[in-house]
């Protein structure tokens, strides 16, 4: 387990202090993937890197196997670090070096012999499927081979956690998916503990079991990833999610005011969010038959978060005040989350 504890990291420039992480406390449990979403500047890859100390934290502690780093001698902690490995979003291989001497430069300083690197460094070609491409340079390659390249050099020292820095924003959306499915196997094969910084949503929610939002070198919200997408309390968390989906188009009709979001005396525009798993009843018309209120529906969308499906519906209820009140309370009791927009 990794535990941050009033983690503070400020940076002290010559245009005065930039507080990229205030506060930070969190818990990353052994085997899961730990997801970090926050927008350019949240503070991510500063409070990332004070995991493994690349950055050092002027206050707080970093506990690793129940050691805090800050604690350790210059001997004691680079043994920790070679439990940490780490990737970037731009790779850093070593330009004039083969994918097998990429891969076996963290071994170098390990005191192994040649034929201990070098079964080591053939079973991670062969996790990564490049075992044909060991003698080429990371020129000939192509970035997601460059990144499974360097998944592989991180995992050399066999870490027990893997920190991954925006690993796929600088790839396209197919190898993108190519390196989680990667990251997820060796998650499970090798029971590592992930932790993954990214801006992009649709990341987390493909392969994270649970993420922290950053804002402004804050963690805002935290949770497991159902709950997250189901229930977003933060603006910026709602604003993430609404990247997956087509959800924030509803503000730009409201901004607009679409002829789709006018609404008369006797309607109410309503957003109801709710997982399939948890709704068995024909709501809409039970609503519309026992209660008289219409529904139109303005637009639909349906998530799968972890194998649990995640419904959003904005529509137009029609009907006298009373009834809509009264059907919006049978969503509720049907764990349908309401919010009347206008
Ligand atoms: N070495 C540094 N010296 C001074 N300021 C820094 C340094 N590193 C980061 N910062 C500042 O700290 C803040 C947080 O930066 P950080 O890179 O951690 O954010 P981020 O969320 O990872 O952003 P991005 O997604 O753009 O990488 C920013 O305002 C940044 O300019």
């Amino acid at each position: 387990m990794i535990r941050l504890e009033h983690v503070t990291k400020t940076f002290l420039t010559k245009n005065g202090n930039v507080h990229a992480v205030k506060d930070v406390s969190l818990e990353i449990q052994d085997g899961e993937i730990f997801g970090i979403i926050g927008f350019s500047g949240a503070g991510k890859s500063t409070l990332v890197r004070c995991i493994n100390l690349l950055e050092k934290p002027e206050s707080g502690a970093v506990i690793f196997e129940g050691r805090d780093l800050l604690k350790l001698s210059d001997k004691e902690l680079r043994a920790q670090r070679q439990q940490m490995g780490m990737i970037f979003q731009h790779f850093n291989l070593m330009r004039s070096r083969t994918i097998y001497e990429n891969i076996a430069f963290p071994l170098r300083h390990m005191r192994l012999k040649e034929d201990e690197i070098e079964k080591r460094v053939m079973s991670l070609l062969e996790l990564i499927e490049l075992k044909d491409r060991k003698d080429s340079y990371p020129s000939q390659l192509s970035g997601g081979q460059k990144q499974r390249v360097a998944i592989a050099r991180a995992l050399a020292s066999r870490p027990k956690v893997l920190l991954c820095d925006e690993a796929t924003s600088a790839l396209d959306p197919h190898t993108t998916q190519q390196i989680l499915q990667l990251i997820k196997r060796i998650n499970k094969e090798l029971n590592l503990t992930v932790i993954l910084i990214t801006h992009e949503m649709a990341v987390v929610k493909d392969i994270c079991d649970r993420v922290a939002v950053m804002e402004n070198g804050k963690v805002v919200e935290e949770g497991n990833i159902v709950d997250v997408f189901s229930h977003p309390k933060m603006p910026v968390t709602k604003n993430f999610i609404n990247t997956t989906n087509n959800l924030g188009k509803i503000q730009d009709l409201l901004d607009s005011n679409h002829p789709l979001v006018q609404i008369e005396k006797n309607q109410k525009l309503v957003k109801l969010s709710y997982q399939s798993t948890n709704t068995k009843e024909a709501l809409i018309s039970t609503l519309s038959r026992e209660y008289d209120v219409d529904c139109s529906i303005i637009f639909g969308n349906v998530e799968i978060v972890h194998e649990v499906p995640l419904g959003v519906l904005v529509c137009v209820l029609t009907g006298s005040d009373e009834n809509i009140e009264k059907a919006l309370e049978i969503c509720r009791q049907n764990k349908v989350s309401v919010e009347v927009i206008k």
